[in-house]
């Protein structure tokens, strides 16, 4: 037998076994019963929707190209100025940055990656409890990207739980790694300050003085919303058939990412993907849909997705950080004149974003541009 058609036949047997058991248990899971030695049918993507080695398509950018770096502790000094315009540059061409110097300590930082990897660890029979497609579930565990509509499956596990107000939330979390409610409490508390303050200087960076009583939308943002997502991505045998997460962007205003030492997270800029090499405790900053709304299209929100590899484990954290979820998001009116800079986007609301996501196969950028006035 040739070595394709082996591969095959152990493709058809890993499949059959795998569909008796149920794919929602997760990649971790598929991983550990230990005869994964080829992707399941059900996670390769079409040709032209995997990730390419094409040396045009990544690696002679990737080499030059770096996402901005933003000194937080300069942003709070005596040169704010020429951060500001370093930041609405890096949010204007690439809707991403690199957030280096803030002050959130390295312990609070490894603490946060380390519990995350333990409650990913953890025998299924604890994450199960988690476990559920309710998307209003204050806590929920899953696998891929939107389990329940995506044809084809990514190489994700993930746990994503609602922060703020955190009193509301904490009896809600996991109990299991012990100390679980207490690093994750530390950090969430901790991300959320820090995201204040970046939108603070983003808002800036726009324009609006938040002192304006009309535009007081740092009150807003203190009630707001935070929901943080912890990724895992086991190694894969065959990473070059499927990926981590598919090209998506973040609905929120901004989200504040953690990636471990594996690279994998890819930017769209210029039509190529760009991998975000990790900087040790630096945050990846992007602007998600509600602030391209609310910048009236000035901000970007920018598609990136993950890669998986064939060796090592892969652990994530995304703090994604927006207005209260009964809040309407809209232009800013600051932002918005009749002649040069109509309305762009139509006003949305946390239930439209729920309502679209729930009954739509997940496509990239489709709800926001479902959002855009033509
Ligand atoms: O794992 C990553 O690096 C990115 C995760 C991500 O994009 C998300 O959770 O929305
Ligand atoms: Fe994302």
């Amino acid at each position: 037998m040739s070595p394709a058609m082996a591969l095959n036949e152990q493709r058809s047997k890993d499949d059959t076994a795998e569909e008796k058991s149920g794919y929602e248990k997760g990649v971790k899971h598929l991983c550990e019963k230990g005869h994964i030695r080829s992707v399941p049918k059900k996670y390769i993507l079409p040709v032209a929707d995997r990730p390419t080695k094409r040396v045009e398509d990544s690696n002679a950018l990737n080499q030059n190209l770096q996402l901005p770096i933003i000194d937080f502790a300069e942003l709070l000094g005596p040169n704010r100025p020429q951060v500001l315009q370093s930041l609405a540059n890096a949010c204007q061409q690439y809707g991403f940055f690199q957030l280096v110097n803030h002050c959130i300590s390295d312990d609070v930082i490894r603490s946060m990656i380390d519990v995350s990897g333990r409650f990913f660890d953890l025998p299924l029979e604890e994450r199960v409890k988690y476990m559920t497609t309710d998307m209003g579930a204050p806590v929920r565990c899953g696998t891929s990207f939107s389990q329940t509509k995506d044809k084809v499956l990514c190489w994700r596990d993930f746990l994503k739980f609602l922060c703020h107000p955190l009193p509301d939330f904490l009896p809600h979390w996991p109990v299991s790694p012990v100390d679980f409610r207490k690093v994750v409490g530390t950090y969430a508390e901790e991300t959320r300050h820090l995201f204040l303050a970046v939108m603070e200087a983003i808002l800036e960076s726009l324009g609006i003085m938040e002192k304006e009583e009309e535009e007081n939308v740092m009150k807003e943002f203190e009630k707001g919303s935070q929901m943080m997502v912890a990724n895992f991505y086991p190694p894969c045998p065959e990473p070059e058939l499927t990926l981590g997460m598919p090209p998506h962007s973040d609905y929120g205003f901004l989200t504040l990412l953690l990636q471990d030492e594996v690279e994998g997270l890819q930017v769209q800029y210029q039509d190529k993907w760009v991998t975000v090499q990790p900087i040790p405790n630096a945050f990846v900053v992007n602007v998600g849909d509600h602030l391209e709304i609310y910048s009236n299209g000035k901000y970007k929100s920018v598609l990136h997705r993950v890669m998986v590899n064939e060796v090592k484990s892969r652990v994530s954290v995304a703090s994604l950080h927006s207005l209260p979820f009964n809040c309407t998001v809209k232009p800013s009116p600051k932002l918005v004149d009749d002649e040069a800079n109509p309305k762009r986007y139509m006003d949305t609301d946390f239930a439209t974003f729920l309502a679209y996501v729930s009954s739509h196969e997940p496509n990239k950028k489709d709800f926001l541009e479902s959002r855009k006035l033509h």
